[in-house]
């Protein structure tokens, strides 16, 4: 497997207001890879540095210090021009569809706009964006309305519609579920992974919920005040946590289903693979 993320030592401080006031320092050391194709979540509570590590990845907050890699290419000294052919590479969908859709212009002109910065011909364009509506099992007429004629789910598909059109290798979620139904929730993580089984992209998928965490990534790293505390394979960290910090969010965590949270463990603990709600 190829490795298309590496952050190697990450240091970002937020300049503050007011004559005299020091920077503050919200990240402190970060190191994470992934690997093409798969999942890392990157977890932790509100205000821990999820989105600045994300932002920091994708060249919206400035690195003070380390160095972000994607597919073995420092993104720090890269000229405008590296910066626009690295949107080939990586892409990003986020919280907020609404805010991250342009409201003015139609789902057609969202679509096709990256298509158009990456020197693509109209009909190739036109191709593309049948294919694209397909994916994301959107109608066809979606390309002649304009976001606000949707809900926040098909939004959703929309923005991850607009992310995978030059086929990234590695696309970074920052919480790209949480203003979404449980059941839209569930769709658009589906969707996800069904574009990942295709496309072979992979994830830094940023959440702060730990159930999302074990169904949908491999691996996880657990943020705590800019620092990662612990981090491996998901379904063993949110099952037996080492580090208190994340024993705290693993206990603060809602359960939704205990019964088959007790099934699961049992049948992890008997040697077992995984077992059916219904078995
Ligand atoms: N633009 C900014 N300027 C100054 N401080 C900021 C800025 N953005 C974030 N911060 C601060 O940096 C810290 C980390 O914020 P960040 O948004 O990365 O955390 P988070 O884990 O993503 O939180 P949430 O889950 O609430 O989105 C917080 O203390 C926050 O107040």
């Amino acid at each position: 497997m190829s490795e298309v993320l590496r952050v190697v030592d990450l240091h970002v401080s937020y300049r503050t207001r007011g004559i005299g006031s020091r920077p503050r320092s919200v990240i402190h050391g970060v190191d994470l890879a992934v690997q093409a194709g798969e999942t890392l979540a990157l977890v932790g509570e509100s205000g821990s540095g999820k989105s600045t590590i994300g932002n920091a990845i994708l060249g919206l907050v400035p690195i003070e210090s380390g160095s972000v890699l994607i597919d073995g290419t420092d993104v720090a000294g890269l000229s405008r021009r590296g910066r626009r052919e690295m949107s080939r590479t990586v892409q990003a969908i986020f919280q907020n569809p609404y805010g991250s859709l342009n409201p003015w212009i139609t789902v057609g002109q969202t679509l096709a706009e990256p298509l158009k910065v990456a020197g693509r011909s109209r009909a190739e364009i036109a191709d593309r964006l049948r294919w694209l509506l397909e994916r994301v099992r959107l109608p066809q007429d979606a390309l002649d309305r304009y976001p606000s004629e949707f809900s926040g789910g098909q939004r959703q598909r929309i923005a991850i519609a607009r992310a995978i059109a030059l086929e990234p290798r590695l696309v970074v979620c920052d919480e790209p579920t949480s203003a979404l139904d449980v059941l839209t929730q569930a769709a658009v993580l589906r969707l996800l992974r069904e574009l990942q089984d295709d496309l072979g992209i992979a994830y830094l998928f940023i959440t702060h919920d730990l159930a999302i965490v074990r169904e949908f990534a491999a691996r996880v790293g657990v943020l705590r005040s800019g620092e990662i505390v612990e981090s491996g394979d998901a379904e063993e960290v949110c099952d037996a946590p080492r580090h208190p910090y994340t024993r705290q969010l693993v206990a603060a965590a809602p359960v939704p289903d205990p019964v088959l949270q007790r099934v699961r463990r049992a049948a992890r603990l008997a040697g077992g693979g995984e077992v059916d709600a219904d078995s």
